[in-house]
């Protein structure tokens, strides 16, 4: 159990240092809370819940591994090598595309609902 608890802890620290040193980490985050307090402000149903919180912990969590593989290619190949740019460049590839769809994904879901209030004034 205490195990348990300080891998926890291992992983939140690794949050945090995630934080302070991407600005693009911030930016997700600062785009999860800000599409939440909408979406509790429209009043979403449970599924529409469900897919967006799918589609935001989908490019944080990509967004974490991104900055594990940065960190990685700069331990092993501090001078620069092509397998390096494609290892840094794929990664960053992959939170672009989960991006993309988080982004396509929020406009579906919050689209009508926005529509509706802007219907009702
Ligand atoms: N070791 C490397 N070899 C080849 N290309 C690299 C290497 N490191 C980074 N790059 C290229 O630079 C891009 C940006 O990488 P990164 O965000 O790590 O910044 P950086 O170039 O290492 O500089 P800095 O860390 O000062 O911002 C990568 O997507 C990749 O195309």
């Amino acid at each position: 159990m205490l195990k348990f608890i300080q891998s926890i802890g291992l992983s939140w620290s690794g949050i945090r240092l995630a934080l302070r040193t991407e600005p693009h980490m911030r930016f997700h985050l600062i785009s999860a809370i800000i599409v939440t307090t909408v979406s509790l402000l429209l009043g979403l149903n449970r599924l529409e819940w469900i897919v967006l919180i799918l589609a935001m912990a989908m490019v944080i969590a990509l967004e974490l591994l991104n900055t594990a593989i940065e960190n990685v290619v700069d331990l092993v190949s501090p001078e620069r090598h092509p397998l390096a740019k494609a290892a840094k460049d794929t990664a960053a590839g992959a939170v672009l595309a989960a991006a993309i769809a988080a982004a396509i994904i929020g406009l579906l879901i919050l689209g009508p609902h926005l529509m509706d209030v802007i219907r009702r004034f």
